[in-house]
């Protein structure tokens, strides 16, 4: 059975206000939604666990009352940090599952279905797949004085979610400790000596972290 893990355990610092962004309204509805319906619209059989810290699960089950949300999910403590959020998530599946297993930020409501599929579908050839775009500016690498450099935009791409793995796999990376560059699920692959393959992202996947991505948000439903 394949498998994704939405992560929505963090503080939301950077974009701040009284309601923890993933329950913010867009388009009528809270941003969760939104995210979560993309994946079943992608796969309606798909395994759905909700990463959420454990104060605000009251609160996102009376939202779904109030909003009619009937799209079945399993909830799960969040963590500390996002790697201790994921791994929590992982451990709602069973050890001997065979398939793929995607993690996308909850904060990310705009992952297109074309994108959800492609990434999966690469996972379950290649093991671990990411969905990548490429930077529209100028870049400048700036060293410990404070003095910059320019370097070649072609050779970074910035990464988005979801990123799928094979579930064994994702496994076993996440038994190893935390370090500090794990700043993302494929970095903790990585570390095991993984090739990580990439899909092309679309650019609408916009991760929700300050009060500006809303406006943005608001003008992509319109
Ligand atoms: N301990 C954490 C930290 C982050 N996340 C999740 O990881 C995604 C990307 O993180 P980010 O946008 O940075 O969210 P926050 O950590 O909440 O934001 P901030 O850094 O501004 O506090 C979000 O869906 C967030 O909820 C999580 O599940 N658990
Ligand atoms: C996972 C991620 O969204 C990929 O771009 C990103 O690394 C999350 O970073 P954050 O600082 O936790 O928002």
């Amino acid at each position: 059975m394949d498998y994704i893990i939405i992560v929505a355990g963090g503080k939301g610092m950077r974009m701040g206000g009284d309601v923890p962004k993933q329950f913010i309204p867009i388009g009528g509805k809270p941003v969760l939604m939104h995210t979560i319906e993309r994946f079943y619209e992608y796969n309606p059989a798909l395994g759905i666990i909700l990463v959420l810290p454990e104060s605000q699960q009251a609160y996102w089950k009376s939202l779904c009352k109030d909003y009619g949300f009937t799209i079945q999910h399993t909830i799960v403590n969040g963590g500390e940090t996002r790697f201790e959020s994921s791994k929590n998530g992982l451990s709602a599946i069973p050890d001997d599952e065979e398939g793929v297993v995607g993690i996308h930020d909850g904060v990310r409501p705009f992952a297109s279905v074309k994108v959800i599929a492609d990434c999966f579908e690469a996972a379950r050839d290649e093991y671990a797949a990411i969905p990548v775009v490429p930077v529209t500016e100028t870049l400048r690498y700036i060293d410990r004085q404070g003095g910059g450099k320019n370097v070649m935009r072609s050779d970074y791409r910035i990464v988005q979610t979801p990123q799928v793995f094979d579930i064994s796999l994702l496994k076993q990376a996440f038994s190893q400790p935390y370090q500090a560059h794990f700043t993302d699920d494929a970095s903790v692959v990585e570390a095991l000596g993984c090739q990580i393959s990439m899909v092309e992202g679309n650019r609408e996947n916009i991760k929700l972290t300050t009060p500006f991505d809303l406006k943005i948000a608001e003008t992509l439903l319109e």
